[in-house]
């Protein structure tokens, strides 16, 4: 199986993350003889400084080209005020969307060392091991019509869409069954089907779907409710599965569960499992430039693109002790310090894994 990847360093603190995920990928092909071979180019604010677009042609087809994708992160400050079709986030939606890479998978489980990172008391995250299913090509954030004008009041006025297909919703929740098929056998679809049509229909469908996995155990719940348990007791949950922009924020949410959102990787997947893998975090522009993110992220996201786009489970497996082996060392990045740690930057985190992967 031929292993092409493309490397999107993207903005902000992503080629900082990604400097070191390329390490450990580097050394994890040599190590298993993976056959990888990477290809670097721009996406988001990167590349509308050098093509002019957040997502150039060649670079749409480079991706389509690729067996895989590896993403840092897009979007900054500087690019805030330009057109909102060029901002570095529409390059990463495209993507997204041009590849047909509707089912996001994002898990967030807690390394034990990492116990006292979270901001929540210990015993309410000890052990946790959730995956939220997000719907990535769909609803809101590419639903049209959307406009700003003003009207003829001289009122500031814009609105966008949130449209979901049946057949859209029924590819999700499969994703979503699928995983629990194989965790622990309990999905939760997270809505909000008390106020919106398109949650309304989201139900309905799930609901049709589940009549296919009777041995999943389903249940309901509304996104204001989910934002609630998942902080009042987040075990309860197994697979998510949800929206784009509930994903989107649930997930953000999750991440504190683990420590910090530099803990959380993706996988982005097609309908083959063709695959784009990058944090979950965005550029964190409040810190770029100092060689202090936490590139755990990132890095497990190679893992899960070895696991699930190349089914390399061993050099996935691999990654993931090494990562656990540096936690056991009682190295941390700022995201995750606690006492009686020892502080290290982006680079030493790398480095570290890189150590650990090699000892192996
Ligand atoms: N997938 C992507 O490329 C995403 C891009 N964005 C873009 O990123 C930019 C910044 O967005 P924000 O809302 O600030 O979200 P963000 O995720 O970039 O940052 C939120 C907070 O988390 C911290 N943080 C994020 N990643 C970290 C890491 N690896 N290590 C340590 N701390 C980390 C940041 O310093 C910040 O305080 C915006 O332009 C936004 O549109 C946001 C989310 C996802
Ligand atoms: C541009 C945004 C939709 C990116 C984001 O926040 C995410 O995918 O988590
Ligand atoms: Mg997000």
């Amino acid at each position: 199986m031929s292993m092409n990847i493309l490397v999107l360093p993207g903005d902000g603190i992503g080629p900082e993350i990604m400097a070191e995920a390329v390490k450990v990928l580097e050394l994890a092909n040599e190590k298993f003889n993976l056959g990888a071979e990477l290809t670097f180019d721009d996406l988001g604010g990167a590349a509308y400084e050098r093509y002019g677009s957040p997502l150039a042609d060649e670079t749409l087809e480079r991706a389509h080209q690729a067996d895989a994708i590896l993403l840092g992160a897009v979007g900054g400050p500087q690019w805030d005020a330009i057109d909102p079709a060029l901002r570095p986030e529409r390059g990463l939606l495209k993507i997204r969307s041009e590849l047909g890479l509707f089912g996001n998978l994002r898990p967030a489980i807690l390394y034990p060392q990492l116990a006292d990172s979270s901001t929540l008391k210990p015993e309410v995250v000890a052990g946790l091991n959730i995956l939220i299913v997000r719907e990535l090509t769909g609803g809101i954030y590419f639903g049209q019509p959307r406009e700003r004008k003003v009207l003829d009041n001289g009122e500031r006025f814009a609105f966008d869409t949130l449209p979901y297909s049946e057949s859209e919703v029924r590819r999700i929740a499969r994703v979503g069954f699928d995983m629990a098929m194989v965790r622990g056998k309990k999905l939760c679809s997270v809505d909000k089907a008390n106020v919106l049509a398109s949650s309304q229909l989201w139900r309905e469908v799930v609901n049709e779907v589940a009549a296919d996995y009777p041995d999943v155990e389903v249940s309901h719940m509304y996104v204001d409710n989910c934002a609630m348990q998942l902080v009042r007791a987040p075990k309860q949950f197994d697979v998510i599965v949800t929206d784009n922009l509930f994903g989107d924020i649930l997930s953000d949410q999750a991440s504190m569960l683990t420590g910090s959102i530099g803990m959380l990787p993706s996988a982005s997947l097609d309908a083959n499992n063709k695959g784009m893998y990058e944090p979950c975090h965005g550029s964190a522009p409040d810190i770029a430039g100092r060689g202090i993110a936490n590139p755990l992220a990132t890095i497990l996201s190679v893992s899960m693109m070895l696991r699930y786009s190349f089914n390399r489970a061993d050099a996935a497996d691999a990654i993931e002790q090494a990562v656990s082996q540096v936690l056991d060392q009682g190295l941390r990045t700022g995201d995750i310090m606690s006492e009686g740690c020892e502080s290290t930057g982006t680079a030493g985190m790398g480095d570290a894994v890189v150590a650990a992967l090699k000892n192996l």
